[in-house]
């Protein structure tokens, strides 16, 4: 008995086969979350058993859009507790990951579980999206910006879609009703230099919770007027 059963249960339906370094990552990632979830609000999920599937499992479909390979540059944009983020990287050791949040405390627990868990080349960044995105360190350097559970998509993509190389990719980790979301983002998605690519819808392994994957490819560079600042994207959506 592990307290990752259910994660390590459900993980070869996805395609990822976790050796004993990974579980063990895993099993210290979660050890951690409970720990710092009594001090600081990080989640409101506790047990153990919907944490594999609502946080590993879930932030792990992400592997089914091929598009998380070998050396990839990664953001990460409102991870929170590390949700996508952390568990790409704990499986996939060989790819650069930024993992930022306007949200300080949370990046203080991520920056402990990267000491303890001596990962490499996974760092953390105290920021709001819209204004690293118009820094230009960071402007269009990522192969791919991932989001969960942070805004509407036609908010997020003004987020997200600045930080994308021309040829990456936005992936955004939606819920499974996003048909009447993506239509509504479509004209936001144009402007800001990216092209749907598909859609894929996923059943989280031991559950049966399907959410939805949109690959966004940036196809052109974002005007250099976005993103706005001030609460102006909330405000006044794409
Ligand atoms: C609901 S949580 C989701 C966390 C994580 N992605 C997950 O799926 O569990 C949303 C996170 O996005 C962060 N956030 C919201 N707006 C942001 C912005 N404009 N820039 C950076 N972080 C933001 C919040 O601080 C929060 O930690």
């Amino acid at each position: 008995m592990s307290n990752i059963d259910v994660l390590i249960s459900g993980i070869s339906e996805l395609g990822i086969d976790l050796d004993e370094d990974r579980r063990d990552k895993f099993a210290k990632f979660k050890s951690l979350l409970k720990e710092w979830n009594e001090v600081i609000n990080i989640t409101a999920i506790k047990d153990d058993a919907e944490i594999d599937i609502k946080h590993f499992l879930d932030s792990l479909t992400i592997f089914k859009t091929g598009k998380i390979v070998k050396g990839v540059k990664i953001i990460d944009i409102g991870t929170g507790g590390g949700f996508p983020g952390m568990p790409i990287k704990i499986v996939e050791n060989d790819t650069q990951i930024l993992l930022l949040d306007s949200l300080n405390k949370r990046l203080k627990f991520l920056n402990e579980v990267i000491e303890k868990l001596e990962l490499k080349d996974i760092s953390t960044i105290h920021e709001r999206a819209e204004a690293l995105g118009n820094n230009k360190e960071y402007r269009e350097q990522y192969d791919i910006a991932v989001s969960r559970a942070v805004a509407s998509l036609n908010i997020l993509s003004e987020y997200c879609l600045p930080f994308v190389k021309i040829g990456g990719y936005f992936i955004a980790m939606k819920g499974s009703d996003s048909k009447e979301e993506v239509e509504g983002s479509r004209n936001a998605i144009k402007i800001l230099g990216g092209e749907l690519e598909d859609k894929i819808d996923i059943k989280i392994p031991n559950s049966d919770i399907v959410h939805s994957l949109l690959i966004i490819k940036k196809t052109s560079h974002t005007p250099t007027k976005y993103p706005r600042q001030g609460g102006k994207i909330k405000k006044n959506p794409l």
